[in-house]
């Protein structure tokens, strides 16, 4: 938490003022009952008016005053807060932004979701409060116990009395209630977890008629996450109540004996008057520093969790020193030098000796069973993932060596499960190049054979695509994709098995159109069909993460029986010879 607060460092002009403000309106606060005291023991007793009269304004400029201080306390404390939730879920973002698909896996973006929203919002609101209860509750309660001491010493021993009583109150509710909430927000983000599986799955829950199933898991998360939020609020409740009990009968002591002790002459009517007021700020400052008591450690479990994710270093990072540009032009070559990879926590290698070389110009196409690491290598070029062993490079570059931003600057990637974003079909194509004029656009979609279908939309190129790409089909959706990446114009295509949604002859249509396209540019396809991959300049054969044969379609027919294994499942026997 302490941590935390180190980003509202550009606030702390606000936050100084908030602090004097909020002093001023609780030495206010502790004046009052004293004026009050004066005028009814020094005026009303003597029917003196004016004296009535003097006290009562100056009373009322004390109050005003204090007034003024505390609206200014409550506008600078929100400002200051709010702008420190708003840095804090920037610089989160940002940082979030630099993960490698690991950190991802490691934390959720279920959970990196609540903590960017609902996290920083605890600790923001606490903020606001201790801001002003920082000050305002010793100041009020130390003050008020001097203030109670300087009226009537002996009556004092009552709030001496109660003082521990409360504080064992606190003690107690405060252990039962800080361990809930770091489960409270765990359950916040199951329930989260499971609403956002259940609306980006809707279709496959219908299809399968797995609605009730998926309704009984929220409802699960969301009673579990009930049950913690009834205990903690359950306790908090009784605390307001258990709290004015002991004030009451605070009260009811203070005015029996102070009863008692003004019959005898040993004290003043207004003094008790007095008295009672500080009795109770004295209490009220306890209640609110049991409330802090109660929402700190809710705001230290947030804190915890946000401090986790800043505190998360990318595995990923550009080098310190960017490899020296060889001053000739980047062409685009792609090699993979005896690589192996390992996902994190995966007990098998992934890819196992991979090495082969791809040069601009030529198409390289990867074939192979599901799970055999297809996507894998490709995953390995723009560096979503560092390789365990070996090297990828790139015009003889590793790419540890090159910084992100240049690396990916040569990388078209058509990913296996296209993504659209909300926004025109326009807009999304040019994702892949924001200078592209509408004639690039325009053209990169006809390459992609999406031109037809974009036109027959209502708006044509400013039709809307909804969230997710929803209200276009999937074949549609890859054509976008294929287009967004070749409106980029990169040195390197990288294909992760894109053209299966589309037919055979669109696909065969599309892989001609390309070519013109690609002539100086690496291409390396991942694909599923033979059909796909059979003009390839080179074909490598992935079994189990290892390269289990390379060479053209003829080659790999006549002497690789994977490969031919294969081809027979999918072509006919005329069609091999
Ligand atoms: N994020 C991940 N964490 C751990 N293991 C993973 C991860 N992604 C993939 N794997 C594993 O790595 C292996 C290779 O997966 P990859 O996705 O590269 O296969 P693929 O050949 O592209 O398959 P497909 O054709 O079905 O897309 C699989 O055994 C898979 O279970």
């Amino acid at each position: 938490m302490i941590k935390l607060l180190s980003h509202l460092k550009p606030y702390r002009i606000a936050v100084t003022c908030v602090l004097v403000f909020v002093f001023l309106q609780t030495l206010s606060d502790l004046y009052l009952p004293t004026l009050l005291a004066d005028i009814v023991d020094k005026g009303v007793m003597y029917a003196d008016t004016h004296y009535i009269w003097r006290i009562g304004g100056f009373m009322l400029i004390v109050a005003l005053g204090g007034t003024l201080c505390s609206v200014g306390a409550s506008y600078l404390s929100a400002k200051a807060a709010g702008g420190f939730g708003r840095d804090l879920r920037s610089r989160l973002f940002a940082h979030v932004e630099k993960f490698s698909l690991n950190e991802f896996d490691k934390i959720g973006t279920a959970s990196l979701i609540t903590r960017t929203t609902n996290d920083i919002t605890q600790v923001q609101m606490v903020l606001t409060m201790m801001m002003r209860v920082l000050v305002m509750a010793p100041l009020m309660c130390f003050g008020g116990i001097i203030m109670a001491l300087s009226r009537d010493v002996k009556l004092s021993f009552v709030i001496i009395a109660i003082v521990p009583v409360i504080a064992l109150v606190i003690l107690f509710i405060s252990k039962r209630t800080i361990p809930l909430f770091g489960i409270q927000q765990k359950r916040l983000d199951r329930l989260n977890l499971v609403l956002r599986e259940h609306l980006t799955g809707i279709r496959v829950i219908r299809a399968f008629n797995r609605t009730q199933h998926e309704q009984s898991r929220y409802t699960t998360a969301n009673g579990e996450l009930t049950d913690t939020a009834m205990r903690v609020n359950r306790m908090m409740a009784a605390m307001m109540p258990v709290m004015m009990l002991i004030i009451n009968c605070a009260s009811i002591a203070i005015i029996w004996f102070g009863g008692i002790r003004i019959d005898h002459g040993g004290m003043e009517v207004g003094d008790l008057m007095a008295f009672i007021q500080y009795a109770w700020q004295i209490m009220f400052a306890l209640m609110f520093a049991s409330m802090m008591f109660v929402m700190v450690p809710r705001a230290s479990a947030s804190a915890a969790r946000i401090q986790e994710v800043l505190d998360m270093q990318p595995n990923i990072e550009d080098p310190a020193n960017r490899a020296a540009s060889s001053g000739q032009q980047a062409k685009g070559s792609v090699e993979f030098r005896d690589v192996s990879f390992r996902y994190p926590g995966a007990e098998m290698t992934a890819l196992t000796n991979i090495s082969f070389k791809a040069s601009p110009g030529e198409v390289t196409a990867i074939i192979g069973g599901t799970g055999s690491g297809k996507s894998t290598m490709l995953n390995l070029i723009p560096r979503f993932y560092d390789t365990s062993e070996g090297a990828v490079l790139i015009d003889g570059v590793d790419v540890r060596e090159m910084t992100q931003q240049a690396l990916r600057e040569t990388i078209g990637l058509v990913p296996q499960k296209a993504m659209l974003f909300t926004g025109s079909v326009t807009d999304n194509i040019r994702f892949g190049r924001e200078e592209a004029t509408d004639e690039e656009v325009r053209h990169a979609a006809a390459i992609a054979q999406a031109s037809e279908f974009i036109e027959r939309m209502p708006e044509g190129y400013q039709s809307v695509i909804s969230q997710g790409g929803t209200n276009v089909s999937g074949g549609q959706k890859q054509r976008l994709s294929i287009a967004r990446a070749l409106v980029r114009k990169p040195l390197i295509y990288l294909f992760d098995d894109s053209f299966s949604a589309l037919d055979f002859k669109t696909d065969a249509k599309l892989r001609a159109a390309l070519r013109p396209e690609t002539t100086e540019a690496t291409v390396i396809i991942v694909a599923q069909r033979v059909s796909t991959v059979m003009d390839a300049d080179r074909i490598i054969v992935l079994d189990d993460g290892q390269i289990a044969g390379m060479g053209t379609h003829r080659e790999l027919l006549d002497n690789n029986a994977v490969y031919r294994e294969i081809v027979m499942s999918q072509l006919s026997e005329e069609e091999i010879a």
